[in-house]
């Protein structure tokens, strides 16, 4: 199924509005007097409302956000400076069942994800390492998950997918990969296909350009996307490669990625300066190549002249077969 967004402008929220449950309808009553100006976003896809109610405390001058969707599966209080928009969290905040683990790979520079339910220990990984399979194997057993699926943004070109291996130490998983990759997998991946885990979800959303087979994986609950090398911090995946084409990328990020809220913090497949995660305002304010027309970020990107991956030769046929499934 596909989501498509549409952004409301802000306007006057009654916040008696059923869509409260009883313990927010609460936490608003008991200050209320004390709550000026509150406005709402809303954003709306096929199945949820997501909204967020901005209000203001009038004497510490904090501003309260809160965000929850009509479909009840998430419920947020996130306190952030006025001015400033500084996030406490991503839907990480205490109480949640969210589990979040950014992990690190110093010879690819490559991010690996690992996002579980905390309540029902079910977990997925997104783009293990093939050199790290079994400290990440070890991380989920000791943590006490079970690994659903190890899936795959796209298929890499520096290093191979430690899919396979996972697959064998944490009998059960299932490889997951976008289908326009063209890779052996478990699981093939379209637009709009949704990923369960406990009672958190994915959305697979196609953002080709690095790669036909990108998927960006977007959790709305959490305000959250897995770009992968669609979108990298202050930059972008390479495009002279594989089906690399810079316009596609384009196209992708400014449809799929730079429409979601401004709020929604990103994680890159890759960094190469240390940084670990962007937003998406950031990106659409500061980003050198994104920011810019169509026809200058091709040409950017025309004039890259990057080395290619040392080891795109063993990695792709590799990962073809995602590092044997
Ligand atoms: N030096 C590294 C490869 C660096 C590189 O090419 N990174 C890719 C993503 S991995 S295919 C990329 O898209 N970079 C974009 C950029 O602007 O850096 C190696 O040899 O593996």
């Amino acid at each position: 199924m596909t989501q498509a967004h549409h952004h409301i402008h802000p306007r006057t929220v009654n916040y008696k509005t059923q869509f409260f449950s009883s313990r927010m309808r609460r936490a608003i009553d008991t200050d209320k007097s004390r709550m000026e100006d509150f406005e709402n976003i809303m954003t709306i896809s096929k199945e949820t409302y997501f909204i967020t109610v901005r209000l203001l405390h009038r004497e510490s001058r904090m501003l309260l956000k809160l965000s929850f969707s009509t479909a009840k599966t998430v419920e947020r209080l996130v306190a952030c400076n006025v001015g400033r928009v500084r996030w406490m969290s991503t839907g990480m905040e205490k109480g949640s069942n969210f589990f979040f683990r950014q992990l690190f790979d110093t010879v690819s520079s490559t991010y690996t994800y690992l996002l579980g339910d905390m309540k029902t220990c079910e977990a997925v990984l997104i783009d293990p390492v093939l050199e790290h399979a079994e400290r990440d194997a070890a991380l989920i057993k000791e943590l006490g998950f079970n690994l659903l699926y190890a899936m795959n943004t796209h298929m890499h070109a520096d290093h191979i997918t430690g899919t396979g291996k996972l697959k064998s130490l944490l009998p059960g998983t299932k490889s997951v990969i976008g289908k326009a990759s063209g890779a052996q997998a478990d699981m093939f991946l379209i637009d709009g296909d949704v990923v369960f885990f406990g009672c958190y979800k994915l959305l697979a959303t196609a953002t080709p350009g690095h790669t036909n087979g990108c998927l960006t994986y977007i959790s709305h609950e959490q305000g959250i996307a897995f770009t992968g090398d669609t979108l990298l911090i202050r930059g972008c995946g390479r495009t002279d490669f594989q089906e690399g084409s810079s316009e596609t990328l384009y196209h992708s990020v400014h449809n799929k990625i730079f429409t979601l809220p401004e709020n929604y913090t990103l994680y890159p497949a890759h960094d190469y300066k240390g940084q670990t995660a962007t937003t998406v305002g950031e990106e659409k304010k500061y980003n050198p190549r994104l920011t810019k027309p169509l026809k200058k970020f091709i040409d950017i990107m025309d004039k890259l002249n990057l080395p290619y991956p040392k080891m795109i030769d063993k990695a792709v046929p590799a990962n073809r077969v995602c590092g044997l499934y």
